[in-house]
């Protein structure tokens, strides 16, 4: 039975080195504040945006939504993004992803002030992330899966690493996270031959595929580590990940469940950004 890398005990260890650096920025009179702005009203975007409420409250951010109507046209939504980028109270800008389709991401993501843009949405924040370059933010998912591995303990640096996925959100930004740790990456997508002869080669496998538990056990080297950064919903309604869990976590080495594992991490690496964009806006 793999051991299980458990996201709450993660985020909880987390929580409470930023609650310490919250208080020390609030006896100066600083409360770092972070805005989420939500288009709609999409069941993943709400069940995030509560965990983020209440994780930002624990650590004493202050944590204000903004909703808007699922018809925003794009220039109403560029001007609420500006009036917040001008707003000294806001250190950091959260927008649910995705946006409505009459909403543009190619075009409004140049709108966020990257300063403020603590989920990394801006390009200018994506190509930090791409060159390592630091002073930026890379998404918040790919960075919970960095914690996890640093809580545990597990060092990427030449191991055999495969990530199944290649989005924006997570599989690109997290190759080049792995990458600035030296780890050696391939990439597999829907365009991979022969995906399983891939993923059994992995000492370290992500899974970030978007496809309800999709990696098997025949898929998974004994021993490996398994990080299922998926989030699902089966015929029950039960959220569960892109890794059939069951069937793999005998094999693994050690693996992250869905709930409770790279999800429980998101929001309190969240916070953690919001903390430094208020630092270097102080
Ligand atoms: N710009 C943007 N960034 C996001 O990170 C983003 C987004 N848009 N749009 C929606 C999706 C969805 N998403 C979730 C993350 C964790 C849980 C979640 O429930 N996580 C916990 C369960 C609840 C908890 O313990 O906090 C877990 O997996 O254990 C749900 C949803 C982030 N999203």
């Amino acid at each position: 039975m793999g051991n299980i890398l458990n996201g709450k005990e993660v985020a909880e260890a987390l929580k409470q080195k930023l609650k310490v650096e919250v208080d020390e920025l609030r006896k100066k009179g600083v409360v770092p504040t972070l805005s989420i702005v939500i288009v709609g009203d999409r069941a993943d975007s709400a069940a995030y945006i509560k965990g983020a409420v209440k994780r930002c409250g624990e650590i004493g951010i202050e944590c204000n939504v903004t909703e808007l109507p699922q018809d925003l046209s794009q220039n109403e939504f560029i001007e609420v993004i500006h009036r917040q980028n001008a707003d000294k109270k806001i250190h950091g800008i959260m927008i649910m992803r995705p946006l409505p389709s009459q909403i543009s991401e190619d075009v409004v993501k140049y709108e966020i002030s990257p300063a403020k843009d603590v989920d990394c949405f801006n390009p200018i924040n994506v190509s930090k992330v791409m060159s390592g370059e630091e002073g930026g933010f890379a998404p918040c998912t790919p960075s919970a899966v960095m914690e996890i591995l640093h809580h545990y303990g597990i060092d990427p640096k030449g191991k055999k690493t495969v990530i199944v996925g290649r989005s924006m959100v997570v599989g690109r930004p997290l190759a080049m996270m792995l990458l600035k740790e030296n780890a050696t990456i391939t990439i597999c997508h829907t365009r991979t031959i022969n995906l399983a002869e891939e993923t059994s080669r992995a000492e370290i496998l992500i899974a970030a595929a978007g496809k309800i538990k999709m990696i098997k056990k025949d898929m998974v080297k004994e021993g490996a580590v398994v990080i299922d950064v998926g989030i699902n919903f089966d015929e029950n309604g039960r959220m569960c990940g892109d890794v059939d869990f069951d069937e793999v976590s005998p094999a693994a080495g050690m693996i992250t469940p869905v709930p409770g594992g790279v999800g429980a991490v998101t929001s309190t690496v969240l916070a953690k950004h919001v903390i430094e964009a208020c630092k270097m806006q102080s």
